[in-house]
């Protein structure tokens, strides 16, 4: 087995057959179908591709969706629920169906497989994504393909990916991943959705790249949940991270990542960030927004001062000390994201007041900062 953990230069998309390790996401629409849930062949010739690159040394971890595609049909589901506790049920059904083919097809291949369900809990708190980080070197250590999904049967609303795609790029992230594979049913990032005639984009190497293209719903027979305006959410948030991200089909894996100019590539750009901060920028569901005056952004600006409650202007939403909120500035543009000291309820009354005269009302209980510098992400 390779040597990991070592950054490997995979810089372009031709440098992937030398990828150490890498994070390959495939999404429901590829794998099922939803009159007869998992699709045995899609399975087995995915699985064919991904054991090879396996077997050729690579360390690969595959985070598949599809638990709630799979849980349709035993359940006589006519089409995706939209409620929670069906989904829950689903996924439960489904989830089980999905890892028994998967196993039985790797070890056609002589290779064994782990599953592993992670919630958003379990990648955003320090103390469970040491655990998790653990948990999936070992599996990779011991010559293991983790399958990885999201613990659909437990998740909540509020605390949720719901779509793999990110969860797949924060999983790249936490392993350290050389680069990160998203498969779909369509083979690139297009200007305009497939159906309306749009044109491949083959790079991404500036958000600028961007800026035509136009996204539209999931195709198919909408068991897709992201739709490609999460594949193109995940493959920015990793490729900011440092980690470069293909976005192309499953049909197209075997081309992919053999290095041939399939797909879009969202070459590596920006430094690696906490998994937290990873998060706070591009995950967590906001509750509120706190606006802040022109002193207040400039100090917040440079990166290192945490936000007192003297520069906030105004407050709206309702939320919780700890929830997560956008902050802006007077004309309302959004700066950064924070995790918040004090709730909707509490702010008000400090608004524009100093930390001593605070101090002096709030006593030994009171925290200097509305939102912590180390709570804090410029976006
Ligand atoms: N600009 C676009 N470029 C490419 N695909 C797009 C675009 N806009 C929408 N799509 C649709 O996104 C779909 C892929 O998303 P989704 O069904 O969620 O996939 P998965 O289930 O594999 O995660 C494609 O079927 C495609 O029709
Ligand atoms: N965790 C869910 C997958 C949600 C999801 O991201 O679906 P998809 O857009 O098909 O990748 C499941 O296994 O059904």
């Amino acid at each position: 087995m390779k040597a990991t953990n070592q950054p490997s230069g995979i810089t372009q998309r031709t440098d992937l057959p030398r990828a150490s390790r890498i994070v390959v996401k495939v999404g429901s629409s590829s794998l099922t179908t939803l009159s007869g849930g998992i699709s045995e062949e899609a399975l087995s010739s995915l699985v064919d591709r991904l054991a090879a690159v396996h077997t050729s040394g690579i360390e690969l971890i595959l985070v598949s969706s599809g638990a709630i595609a799979a849980g349709l049909a035993p359940l006589d589901l006519g089409r995706r629920p939209r409620d929670l506790a069906t989904q829950q049920a689903a996924a439960s059904v489904g989830q089980g169906l999905l890892m028994a083919r998967y196993t039985q097809a790797f070890s056609a291949h002589g290779v064994t497989v782990g599953q592993v369900l992670l919630s958003a809990d379990d990648l955003i708190r320090r103390r469970q994504y040491a655990n998790a980080f653990r948990a999936l070197n070992r599996l990779l250590a011991l010559g293991v393909v983790p399958i990885v999904n999201e613990n659909d049967t437990v998740a909540t609303h509020e605390i949720r990916f719901g779509d793999n795609d990110r969860l797949a790029a924060l999983v790249a992230h936490l392993v350290k991943a050389d680069a990160l594979v998203l498969l779909s049913d369509v083979d690139a990032v297009y200007d305009a959705p497939p159906n309306a005639g749009g044109v491949r984009v083959p790079r991404v190497d500036r958000d600028e790249d961007l800026a035509s293209v136009r996204v539209g719903s999931t195709g198919g027979a909408g068991l897709g949940t992201g739709g490609m305006a999460t594949k193109i959410e995940a493959a920015t948030m990793s490729a900011e991270s440092g980690i470069p991200a293909l976005v192309t089909s499953t049909a197209n894996a075997a081309a992919a990542l053999a290095g041939e100019d399939v797909g879009t590539w969202f070459s590596a750009r920006g430094v690696r960030r906490s998994t937290r901060m990873l998060w706070l920028a591009h995950l967590a569901s906001t509750r509120g927004r706190l606006k802040l005056d022109a002193g207040a952004v400039r100090a917040i600006s440079a990166g290192t001062a945490s936000l007192l409650p003297a520069g906030i202007i105004g407050v709206s939403g309702s939320f919780e000390a700890g929830d997560a909120v956008e902050i802006t500035d007077a004309a309302g543009a959004i700066i950064a994201r924070g995790l918040v000291n004090f709730s909707s309820a509490e702010l008000p009354q400090m608004l524009g007041r100093t930390t001593q005269d605070l101090g002096e009302d709030l006593g030994s209980q009171f925290e200097r900062s509305v939102v912590h510098v180390d709570d804090l992400v410029l976006v």
